[in-house]
């Protein structure tokens, strides 16, 4: 008899492939829609303050949408500015018949209610999915109306990149946030799986997430979830981004890591997303998918930008 062969690694499910496949797909969306209906998606991104990273993402951010070729606003406001100008902002974009998607960037500056600012944008033009009416449309199953928030979509396109149908399968999300432990949760109970969330009171984690066809780790701490919490062959999605001490790179350096062990993990997974490179690079296309699809809703053709989600 011959010796059984070893089991390849888990297959790499990599953000740097699928992110562009995504805005290849919003891109031939925003075409059909321009040409069939004459409507031009709009998104207006509004940052307060100076926050060097906020400032990237926001830039890449308007940098993208207008490679998809929308029209494309960011607002830079001073940190000064008062929670009423930015909600008097708002209510303009919320009322301009160009702009059909509108973000505020996450963190604002501590004198303003985030919460006040995303329940205040008109939820058919909240491309972040954040605002409690999208919330609850996504758990009411309301696909047809709702935004879901960019990262927990990004995620759900990634899993379903390996399998395709995830129906009847074992999901476990291990983290409860309102920003993607929820709505992923959520989103996989729409794909007819079987949903277990666990968080920090959960009664044997690894056990639990060892019954995971598809884990999705969103707990926020560096390497939390091992190799043997993995079930053999199984789909890890790892929503993870840590930074921690890169001594190895020299003194004072660090490196990004995600929630997931990645190389205990891929030993033994079918399949896992990387950290750096895996479901962050989804968040700005997932955002572009959503600005079509809020715009083609808007022109009376929400096929055209709900194909981006299909197949
Ligand atoms: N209004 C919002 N604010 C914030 C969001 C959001 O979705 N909406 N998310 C984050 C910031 N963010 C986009 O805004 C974002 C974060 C991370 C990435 C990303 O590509 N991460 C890379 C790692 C990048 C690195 O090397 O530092 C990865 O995971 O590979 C994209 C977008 C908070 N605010
Ligand atoms: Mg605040």
């Amino acid at each position: 008899m011959s010796e059984p062969q070893a089991r390849p690694k888990a297959q790499i499910i990599a953000g740097k492939v699928i992110a562009p496949q995504t805005i290849d797909k919003v891109k031939a969306a925003r075409e059909t829609l321009e040409a069939e209906t004459g409507v031009k998606p709009g998104l207006a991104v509004v940052i307060v303050g100076e926050d060097p990273a906020s400032q990237v993402y926001v830039r890449n951010k308007g940098l993208k949408a207008e490679e998809c070729g929308f029209h494309s606003e960011t607002h830079r406001l001073p940190e000064a500015t008062s929670e009423a100008e930015l909600l008097a902002l708002i209510t303009r974009l919320n009322a301009d018949p160009k702009i059909h998607g509108i973000l505020a960037q996450l963190p604002l500056p501590k004198h303003i209610s985030e919460k006040a600012v995303i329940a205040a944008i008109d939820p058919d033009k909240d491309v972040d999915g954040l605002s409690p009416i999208n919330v609850g449309r996504l758990v009411s199953g309301l696909a047809d109306e709702a935004l879901v928030s960019c990262t927990p979509a990004g995620c759900l396109v990634m899993a379903k990149s390996v399998t395709p149908d995830l129906s009847g399968l074992n999901a476990v999300v291990v983290g409860r946030s309102n920003i993607v432990g929820k709505p992923v949760a959520h989103l996989l109970l729409a794909e007819n799986c079987t949903v277990t969330i666990a968080h920090s009171r959960t009664r044997d984690l690894p056990s639990v997430c060892r019954s995971a066809d598809i884990l999705v780790a969103a707990v926020g701490r560096a390497k939390m979830i091992k190799g043997d919490w993995v079930k053999p062959g199984a789909t890890v999605i790892d929503v993870g981004i840590n930074r921690i001490p890169a001594p190895e790179k020299g003194e004072g350096k660090t490196r990004l890591v995600g929630d997931v062990d990645f190389d205990e993990a891929a030993e033994v997974a079918g399949a896992i997303t990387p950290v750096p490179g895996g479901v962050g690079l989804m968040t700005i296309a997932m955002l572009m998918a959503n600005t079509v699809i809020a715009a083609s809703r808007k022109a009376g053709r929400p096929e055209i930008g709900a194909g981006i989600l299909k197949g």
